[in-house]
């Protein structure tokens, strides 16, 4: 039976997530186990940023109209240059983004132990928990979240047993608008990359068509100590493409080498769009492979859905032929590579590097 990209994440789990997320409606401080220090790898010491001449604007990742003639050649660049960008005119109904956003926040304001019950299994995938990574940090994020690999059916029965379908219904929906943008994205990235239409044509029927995603509905409550906490921890995202919506509170930052950490604000009607690990071992590179943590603030309650695009878990990925100079990475399955990153974190690239 053909594989999907959550088989690659079934029982890859080397260090079972067997913590619970915090009833965050029920603190009034930070609790020490949600603590973080400078040496917690959180980035949070890391707030090395260049002293800019007075005025200079600081640069930031591009917004991009993918409609527009030239998008091809600001998608490129962003790729090579950020790792991430900003899309507009990118097909996906501003209602339906809205509808999901909504579906979100409700499941979020369900009782702590209403969604305790839909609580993702430790070996599993979909289900409410705190990050998959959590593991391996020393302290707790600021954050609450529901992954949808797959049907998300049986664990919203068990949040909403009366009327789950809703849920289920609009989930389905923006999944498959998802899938359908991010393969378009996938091809603009790839002509930008220089792969010619019969190599396109190639990779579309080799893995592009059966590649599909997974959801994360990411929570970020409101933090009473925001200095001292993190949402998400500093990671890359381990697939081809991540497209993020980002409701309107701040709290995505990537990491500029030489700058530090650098906000992408919210753009209204924008969707976020960054490299996976994936697509920077098919680029050979030349895709920046983008480290990006959250940070959470004590006022606004941030919400995301995150959807993540990636191959069949038995595809077999290595640099496109025919790019500029050496291949820097040898082929792996996309299932040995998710084995090797829940292992090793980010160290997990270094298995594979030439
Ligand atoms: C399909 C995916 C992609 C996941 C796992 C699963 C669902 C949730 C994604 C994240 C989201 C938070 C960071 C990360 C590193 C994490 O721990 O969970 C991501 C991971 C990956 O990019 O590998
Ligand atoms: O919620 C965000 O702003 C980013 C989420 C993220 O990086 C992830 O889910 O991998
Ligand atoms: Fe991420």
């Amino acid at each position: 039976m053909a594989t999907s990209i959550s088989n690659a994440y079934e029982d890859t789990n080397i260090h079972p997530n067997n913590t619970i997320p915090l009833d965050f409606g029920s603190v009034l401080q930070l609790p020490e186990s949600h603590v973080w220090t400078d040496d917690d790898d959180s980035g949070i010491g890391r707030r090395t940023c260049l002293a800019r001449q007075p005025g200079a604007v600081a640069a930031s990742p591009p917004v991009i109209d993918l409609r527009a003639p030239d998008a091809m050649w600001l998608v490129g660049d962003a790729c090579r240059r950020w790792g991430v960008f900003q899309v507009t005119n990118h097909g996906v109904p501003h209602d339906l983004v809205e509808d999901v956003e909504e579906h979100a926040r409700r499941l979020f304001k369900l009782p702590n132990d209403q969604k305790l019950k839909a609580l993702r299994a430790p070996n599993g995938v979909t289900g409410y928990g705190v990050p998959r990574f959590s593991p391996f940090f020393p302290k707790l994020m600021w954050h609450e979240g529901f992954t949808i690999a797959g049907s998300a059916m049986e664990h919203a029965k068990l949040l909403w047993p009366h009327h789950y379908e809703e849920f289920c219904d609009a989930m389905d929906k923006y999944k498959q608008k998802m899938k359908s943008l991010a393969y378009n994205i996938l091809l603009v990235m790839l002509k930008a990359l220089g792969v010619d239409e019969e190599d396109r044509e190639k990779l579309s029927s080799s893995f592009l068509c059966q590649s599909d995603g997974a959801l994360q509905l990411n929570s970020y409550p409101c933090c009473p100590n925001p200095s001292q906490a993190i949402g998400l921890a500093p990671h890359t995202d381990s697939l081809l493409i991540t497209i993020l919506h980002q409701n309107d509170t701040n709290g995505l930052q990537i990491m500029q080498e030489g700058v530090g950490w650098v906000p992408i604000r919210p753009t209204p009607g924008a969707l976020v769009v960054n490299i996976g690990n994936l697509m920077h071992i098919l680029s050979n590179g030349a895709f920046h492979n983008m480290y990006h943590r959250v940070v959470p603030n004590e006022t606004s309650h941030r919400f995301t859905i995150g959807y993540f695009y990636g191959p069949p878990a038995d595809s077999v990925l290595a640099p496109l032929p025919k790019l500029p100079g050496p291949p820097r990475f040898r082929a792996v399955t996309v299932k040995e590579y998710i084995g090797l990153k829940n292992k090793h974190l980010e160290k997990g690239l270094s298995f594979i590097q030439l």
